[in-house]
Parts: structure tokens; sequence; C-alpha cells
């Protein structure tokens, strides 16, 4: 078998005496897509920090292309990260164009303005934003807006890995889809691979290949999504699918940790 593009080996996180991340183990090939669910506070988010390195590993590994990066400029080379709220992670005072245009001087120093202002119309177009707001401040952008600017800044790195937190939660259901639409297409276009945590499994048919399921901490099923999610075999997934709103669901049914 080929070497995983992303490989998370026995992942532990500890928190004072809290164990929030216990014996984590999943692989992303080259050009996949692994959803990480679970609800709030399984360990979704602290796994993505340390694979994006915000955060330190108790103990176990992260693997990149078989190999430890322990250089920061290395690795945001090979993985970018989207999160929740672009309006925290943009810069209120930049422009779209100077936002993308950083981000490709710091990968490529040697890029001269005009191939620079081609990438970022390359950019701009691959996440569906007219061209003309590449002069706007992002007060001036939609919610669906700001976050096309997210993660066109995050594949200006031209990353081999995004880390998608909660990439569309924050958003209404409408501009939700599209966004989900845009994730799709972005990746057929560049062959980037996702690790996308959300704890709304009703996204995940959609975007990923594969699902990992998390609970305090451990991940309690994985497989491909069509299996895992239409023919779960933990109870605790069961539960999870369960308490996904659609017609006919009832709060009573939402998923209970006992
Ligand atoms: N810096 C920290 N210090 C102490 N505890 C933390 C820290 N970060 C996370 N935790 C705890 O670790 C557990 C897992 O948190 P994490 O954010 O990874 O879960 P999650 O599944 O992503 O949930 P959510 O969707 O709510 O963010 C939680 O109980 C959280 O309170």
């Amino acid at each position: 078998m080929s070497t995983p593009l992303l490989e998370v080996r026995d992942l532990r996180k500890v928190f004072a005496e809290f164990v929030a991340v216990d014996r984590v183990s999943f692989t992303v090939p080259a050009g996949g897509s692994l959803a990480v669910v679970g609800e709030s506070g399984s360990g979704k988010t602290t796994c993505a920090r340390i694979v994006t390195g915000l955060e330190r590993a108790t103990s176990g590994a992260v693997l990149l292309n078989g190999e430890v990066v322990t250089d920061r400029r290395r690795r945001a080379s090979v993985v970018q990260m989207v999160f929740q709220d672009p309006y925290l992670s943009l810069d209120r005072r930049q422009v779209v164009r100077d936002c993308l245009g950083e981000v490709l001087a710091h990968h490529d120093r040697a890029v001269d303005r005009r191939r620079r202002a081609a990438r970022i119309a390359e950019l701009l177009e691959l996440v569906g934003l007219d061209q003309r707001l590449g002069t706007a401040l992002p007060r001036h952008l939609s919610g669906g807006q700001r976050q096309r600017v997210a993660i066109a800044r995050a594949l200006a790195a031209n990353p081999k890995l995004l880390v998608l937190d909660e990439a569309v939660a924050a958003l209404d259901v409408s501009i939700q889809a599209q966004i989900l639409n845009l994730l799709v297409d972005a990746r057929a276009a560049t062959g980037v691979a996702y690790l996308f945590i959300t704890h709304d499994l009703s996204v995940v048919r959609h975007v990923c290949e594969d699902v990992v399921v998390m609970r305090g901490g451990r991940v309690v099923e994985s497989g491909p999504v069509g299996a895992v999610l239409d023919t779960p075999s933990d109870e605790y997934t069961r539960r999870l699918i369960a308490s996904v709103p659609r017609p006919g669901w009832t709060p009573s049914r939402a998923v209970r940790c006992d």
C-alpha cells in the first residue's frame, strides 16, 4: 500500500489530568477526504489542532507523507487550516487581494507581481468570488463570501491537505450548501485532500469518502461514509445518526451520552 498523505498514529492529548484525545489513529490518502465526527467535547478540534501544529500531542505521531514534519514553514506548505469563523481569522484591515497576495509571497518569494496577480484571479475564480471583490474588506463581505476568502487563502499555499474545522457550522443552511459544493469542486480541481471536522452528520456524505466517529476522545467507529452511516456498527454512531434533524425528527431523539 502507498504511504498515506496523513497518518495520525496513536495520538494522545492530556490537558492537566483530563484526557481529551486517547489513542486516536487514522489516515488520509493523497486527494482523499476524511470526516471526523462526534458531539461537542469528543476531541475532534484537538486532533485537528495537533495535525496542523497548533497544539502539541502528549504522545503519538502525525506523519505527513510518512515523515514527522516539525518545521513550521514546511508543514504549512503541506497542511492549511480553515476555521469556523472567517471574520475572526481574516485581517479586518486587509482587502481580499492583499490577503491572498501575502500568502503567495510567503510561500513563493520568487513569484513576480504579474504572476501573483494572475494567481489571485485564479484563486478568486476557484472559490466562486467575483474578481471585483478583490478590493473589498472583510466587513463588506457576507459570511459565505468571507468563508470563500478563507478557503482561497488556505488554497493559496498550494497545500496537499486542508483541515476544515466546523468550516460551515456558522453559516445559514443555504449558504452551507454552496460552500460544500465549492469544497467538492475545489478538491476535484486541485487534488487537495480534506480532514473535515464536524459535529453535523448531514454534511458528511456530501463532502467525504471516509469517516471517523469520536466519543470521549476515542475512535468508536471508522470506515467508508456509506457503510458507517447506512449500517453503523456502534451504538453511539447509531444514536448520533438518529439525532440528525430531518422530517419527523423530535428533540427527544437527540444523542444521549450515558
Ligand atoms: N486548552 C485546553 N485546556 C483544557 N481542556 C481542553 C483544552 N482544549 C480542549 N479541552 C477539552 O478537551 C475536550 C475535547 O475538546 P475538543 O475541542 O477537541 O472537542 P470537540 O469534539 O472539537 O468539541 P467542540 O465541537 O465543542 O469544539 C473538551 O472536554 C475540552 O473542554
